[in-house]
Formats: structure tokens, sequence, C-alpha cells
């Protein structure tokens, strides 16, 4: 199993009450799993303890049997908005990964090209600086700085929130794909039903610190944008989801 969380805790000081309350979950290795809740549910905090950026008041993160106590390259990171540095090139951003990661010189620039590839830029893009791209491309280019440090665990905190409709259908296609052919595993918090509806063999619905529901989502893939209402499933999958989060009495 690649990461486990064993009644995880997190309170911060001078808050009523915990932001994780109690949290055990599992992820099994190569499984694509969203974390899906409200504004303020606890997504982010609970993201940041897989990563060992926060370490929690008690309870633990194992991550390959392995107590998480500080972050690891094994488990790459994600943010909505995108860490790129302005100041460096496309290829100067991906480097930074891979000479972290001391790939020989001779290699890095092939295994650059490779990745921009891998995430559907070409190699022209690798001039550029980040603020002479679009939204959509920027979190490509962080994809493939992620990818670059070679995690076998991708923890996403909402990456395509900020982008528009359809670059975000796009770049779920994107992450989908990835995810299939490199066998990694991800975790992936979204607000969004849809979305977590899209990409999660496994919805966990976060509620005031605590999981409140763990869904095995029912829909196969692939799942087209244009046609997912149409998949079995997906209606009872979403009513729960509504219900869950508390939606349906606002939609009357
Ligand atoms: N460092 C911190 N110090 C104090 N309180 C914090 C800290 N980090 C988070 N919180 C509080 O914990 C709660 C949950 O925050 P968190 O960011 O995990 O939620 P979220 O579900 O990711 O929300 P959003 O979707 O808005 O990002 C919030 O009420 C927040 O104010």
């Amino acid at each position: 199993m690649a990461i486990h969380t064993h009644d995880l805790v997190v309170r911060f000081p001078g808050t009523e009450r915990p932001t994780l309350d109690h949290i055990s979950m599992a992820v099994p290795d190569e499984s694509f799993t969203v974390l899906v809740g409200a504004s303020g549910s606890g997504k982010s905090t609970l993201l940041h303890c897989l990563a060992g950026l926060t370490t929690p008041t008690s309870g633990r993160v194992t991550d390959n049997d392995e107590v998480v106590t500080a972050p690891n390259p094994r488990r790459g990171v994600a943010f909505q908005r995108d860490v790129l540095f302005p100041w460096l090139s496309v290829t100067d951003n991906i480097d930074f990964a891979l000479v972290a990661r001391k790939v020989p010189a001779r290699r890095r620039r092939q295994r650059i090209d490779e990745l921009l590839d891998l995430v559907g830029l070409s190699p022209e893009v690798g001039r550029k600086r980040p603020t002479e791209l679009s939204g959509g491309m920027r979190q490509r280019v962080s994809i493939a700085r992620v990818l670059a440090g070679e995690p076998q665990v991708m923890l996403m905190d909402e990456p395509f929130a900020a982008l528009d409709a359809l670059t975000r259908l796009r770049m779920q296609d994107l992450l989908i794909d990835l995810w299939k052919r490199l066998h990694r595993t991800v975790v992936f918090v979204t607000h969004d039903i849809d979305e977590a509806i899209r990409l999660g063999d496994t919805i966990n619905v976060l509620r005031d610190g605590t999981i409140t529901e763990h869904i095995a989502n029912p829909l196969g893939r692939p799942r087209p944008a244009d046609s997912l209402a149409d998949q079995p499933g997906y209606s009872d999958v979403r009513k729960t989801l509504h219900h869950q989060l508390g939606i349906d009495h606002v939609m009357h």
C-alpha cells in the first residue's frame, strides 16, 4: 500500500475544532484517489500531511510503511498556482528538478525534451519564460517539472482550478493519460464534483475535517467529458456527492 493515514489529527493553534479529525485513509499503489470537499473542509491540510509539509498533531502518515516526517522526492507536489521560477526559461525550470536529482548533464537535455513531449509541448516552448505562456501551458510545464523528480506519488492540490473550462478538460485528459502510461499513484484535491467523477477511482469526501464518504467510482474508463452524464452510475455518484457536500438543498 503506497500511503496510509492512521488516526490523523491536525489542530492549528487558536482554532476551536481540529482541521483534521481522526482521518484514517488508504491510498493503494497506482490508484487515482480524489479528495473532494467544500472550501475549508481540510483538503489542502490533508494533502500537505501526505507530502510531509505539515506535521500532524497526532496520528501519522506512512508511505510504504515508513512514517512521513518531511517532504521526499518519492512524493511530488503540484499546486493550484504554478510555482515556476519566472526568471528562468521553461527548460531551466525543468532542469532545476533534474539537477536536484543529480542527473548527468548529457542526459538532462534529452530528458527535458522527453518531458515536454510527454505533457504535449513542443521543444521550442523550452526557450520561453513562464510569463509568455497561457495558464494551461504553465500547468503542463509544472507537471513536467514534477515528473522530472521521478515521483512515485503525485500529490495535486486543485492544479486546474484556475483554468478555463475547456483547458481544464484537456488537462484532465492529459493527467489521466500520464497516470495510465507512467503507472504512478495520484492523490488529487478538488472541490469540483464533475472533476472528481471524471478523474477518481476512489472519491473521498471531506467534511469538517473528517472523511464522510468513501466512494468506489462505478464509471468505466475512458470518461469522455461530453458524455459523462450518460455513463451508467453517473447520476447516482453525483447525487451522493451533492448530498454529502450539502449542496442538494441549495439547488431548490
Ligand atoms: N497554518 C494554518 N494555521 C491556522 N489555521 C489553518 C492553517 N492552515 C489551514 N488552516 C485552517 O484549516 C481549515 C482548513 O483549511 P484547508 O486549506 O485545509 O481547507 P481546504 O478544504 O483545502 O479549503 P480550500 O478549498 O479553500 O483551499 C481552514 O479553516 C483554515 O483556516
